[in-house]
């Protein structure tokens, strides 16, 4: 069963994680959207499907507080210097939570019609029970979450300038994913703050 509305604070996965919605988070949202859709050098990602190299639609960026190394899927990037919007947001996201990002993944979508698969968050890089906030800004888009062996799901649409935050075992034992919807029309731009600990 799909749970909209769970209230903002509780934690949205009845066991083995904890994912928590702040909502709105941001005063000004659509400055930031604008800033990061005009600046952000976008490019495509690249994922391995039946083990050949693939564009995504979805396109992607990748920041951080030093030069970073990060792998997923086969396909290596390094970490760019922060912009200023994205370092007053990692100082904004982080103060909040009592956390210190250290980089961010960035993700466009440009519509409805791109979205991001199941997975988990769980590299190597990012260390055991990694914490990770996720701001949204542009289309409400819905966010899935599936148990790994119970396959239980929970979703819940993110919001323009919102906050989720998962933590503890979730990336262990749940995947995520954003499914594609050809209702929606304008973008979205989502921002993943990690710590990586190497
Ligand atoms: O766009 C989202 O809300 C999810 C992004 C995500 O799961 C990721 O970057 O790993
Ligand atoms: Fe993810």
């Amino acid at each position: 069963m799909i749970d909209l509305f769970t209230p903002y604070g509780s934690n949205l996965l009845p066991y083995d994680g904890e994912v928590n919605y702040y909502g709105p988070l941001l005063s000004n949202p659509d400055v930031y959207l604008k800033a990061l859709l005009e600046k952000i050098p976008w490019q495509h990602d690249q994922v391995f499907v039946n083990g050949a190299l693939r564009n995504t639609k979805r396109k992607v960026a990748w920041y951080g507080n030093e030069r970073y190394r990060y792998t997923y899927s086969g396909v290596t990037r390094e970490a760019q210097p922060w912009t200023a919007e994205l370092l007053e947001l990692k100082t904004l996201v982080g103060e909040k939570l009592g956390t210190a990002f250290n980089s961010c993944l960035l993700n466009l979508y440009s519509d409805g019609s791109e979205g991001m698969s199941w997975h988990s968050d769980d590299e190597a890089a990012l260390g055991k029970n990694t914490t990770i906030a996720s701001l949204s800004l542009g289309a409400e888009r819905k966010f899935m979450l599936k148990h790994k062996t119970t396959k239980e799901t929970r979703g819940i649409v993110l919001q323009h300038g919102s906050l989720l935050v998962m933590r503890g075992e979730t990336q262990t034992h749940w995947l995520h994913s954003v499914p594609p919807s050809a209702v929606i029309l304008k973008p979205r731009v989502n921002l993943t703050f990690r710590t990586i600990v190497e």
